[in-house]
């Protein structure tokens, strides 16, 4: 075997065998290892012609790699990352790099990079999105961790990532475990975007009583838009979908519990701890656990009421839809963009927010047309601490919330559960609030834990004997 490879690739499943080829499509020379032979017999016949090798080998594997090795593991998040991580390094030598692209959670990458570079050797997170199709031909790559290490790697990663106005789609996002948390809250949005768009199909199904081909012909329409993105192109084309078995709609036949991994949990859970609130990603993240307890609803559908009033769609439907979701999408951006400010400050990060909504716009399963405004935004203001408070989002939310208000008001009066619609709306109605009630809540708390609470006609702490 040539001993002279450019690259190597742990795991060839689903997107490390793709990622493989699209480094070997770009004049690379890779080689991958995995376990399984399959997967590697795999990758070799689909690699016919190209410059790529695979094995099960790990001594075959790191003697075939050029020095400084740049090592990429694309295996499932957690021990097996530790593992691999223990198997190679006896192997390695001062100088290499191994790059951890799977969804690794954040302090986990922290703790590998401090570790590694103890024994010389350069670590990287460094988040992958795109799919399967994204990695074989063009994702967003966000990484994160020590320059001299991405110095190594970049030409490649530049290579291989998606082109946007001919801009490839990555960036060194900062330092220690940045690369992680970008694509960790990337994910917590794309739990947001999918679960409004659900929302949105559930009120024009259940709601509106439109058929399945309207449904997909209307976000296809909304798909040429300002809501272009790829979910929503993507939900256009499911509802096209028969299913070879029944000849059927598929999407009608999909049991509704939506799985998941944990991204979007722990941008939930971090942005708790931040302070800094995430609601539509929150209730996305509920709804996947409600989706969970089947067996339950089943039960609750049969004791409720279930009765509803009629509605028919009135001509505005489609615009007033448009209106919500597009809104509840820049609400939902706007969360977690905001996030990554405070993990940036928390964390020590340094994230250049406008370069994450410049990578997002190609390759990601978030990318749409919206990002570039994003980023435009970002540009003119590098330290906006919120989106709405942008200017020219200010202005497109003041004349398209309403459109969510109307959403909401049909989905009540309906007993469609709109959570992310909801928690949207309320995110947006509270932002802008310059009084809130928390002023009784801090009362309470100085009623029951002597807590004490400010004033707002005097400075400092006080407190109240109530009663
Ligand atoms: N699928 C997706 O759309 C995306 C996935 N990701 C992330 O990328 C990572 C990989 O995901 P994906 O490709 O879908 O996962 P797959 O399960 O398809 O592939 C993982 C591969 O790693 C192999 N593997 C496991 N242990 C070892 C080992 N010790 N040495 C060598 N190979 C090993 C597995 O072999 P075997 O099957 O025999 O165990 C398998 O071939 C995950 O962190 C995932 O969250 C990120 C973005 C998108
Ligand atoms: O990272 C991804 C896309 O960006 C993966 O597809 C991820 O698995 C999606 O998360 P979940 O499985 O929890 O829905």
């Amino acid at each position: 075997m040539d001993e002279n490879f450019d690259f190597g690739m742990v795991g060839l499943g689903v997107m490390g065998r793709n990622f493989i080829l699209n480094v070997a499509d770009h004049g690379y020379s890779a080689i991958g290892l995995d376990t399984d032979a399959q997967k590697v017999e795999a990758l070799t016949a689909e690699g016919t012609g190209k410059q790529v090798e695979g094995t099960v080998s790990k001594e075959v594997f790191v003697k075939a790699l050029k020095s400084p090795r740049k090592i990429m593991l694309l295996v499932p998040a957690g021990k097996i990352v530790d593992a691999v991580i223990e198997d190679l390094l006896p192997l390695l030598d001062k100088g290499d790099l191994i790059i951890d692209g799977g969804n690794s959670f954040f302090p986990d990458t922290n703790r590998r990079i401090t570790y590694l570079a103890d024994k010389g050797i350069h670590f990287m997170g460094v988040g992958v999105s795109g799919g399967a199709e994204g990695a074989r031909f063009g994702p967003s790559i966000m990484p994160g961790g020590p320059k001299e290490g991405y110095a190594l790697i970049e030409p490649i990663f530049r290579a291989v990532a998606a082109k946007v106005d001919e801009e490839p789609c990555v960036a060194h996002m900062g330092n220690t475990s940045a690369g992680n948390y970008v694509k960790m809250v990337h994910n917590g949005i794309e739990y947001g975007l999918m679960q409004l768009i659900a929302e949105t199909y559930d009120v024009m199904k259940r709601g509106l009583g439109l058929s399945n081909e309207t449904i997909g012909q209307t976000f296809g329409k909304w798909s040429e838009g300002r809501l272009k993105s790829f979910l929503v192109e993507i939900t256009a084309d499911i509802f096209k979908q028969k299913d070879p078995l029944t000849g059927e709609d598929l999407v009608d036949k999909i049991l509704d519990k939506a799985k998941q991994k944990g991204t979007g949990k722990w941008t939930s859970q971090n942005a708790m701890d931040l302070g800094m609130p995430v609601p539509t990603i929150d209730a996305a993240v509920t709804m996947r656990g409600i989706s969970a307890l089947k067996e339950q609803r089943s039960q609750a559908s049969k004791v409720f009421d279930q009765a509803k009033p009629e509605l028919i769609a009135d001509e505005q439907w489609a615009d007033t839809l448009e209106q919500g979701l597009y809104s509840a999408f820049v609400i939902t951006y706007a969360q977690g963009l905001a996030q990554l400010s405070a993990a940036s400050l928390e964390y020590s990060y340094e994230l250049n927010i406008s370069a994450v909504a410049r990578i997002w716009r190609g390759g990601c399963i978030i990318r749409a047309s919206l990002l570039e405004h994003i980023r435009k935004a970002y540009e003119r203001t590098p330290a906006l601490k919120n989106l709405l408070l942008d200017d020219a989002f200010a202005e497109i939310l003041d004349s398209s919330h309403n459109g969510l208000r109307s959403v909401l008001k049909l989905a009540i009066d309906t007993g469609i559960p709109v959570s992310c619609l909801g928690a949207s709306l309320s995110y947006f109605d509270a932002f802008k609030s310059e009084k809130l009630p928390l002023n009784l809540v801090q009362a309470q708390r100085d009623y029951f834990g002597s807590h004490t609470y400010e004033r707002t006609d005097q400075q400092g702490v006080f407190h109240t004997e109530w009663g």
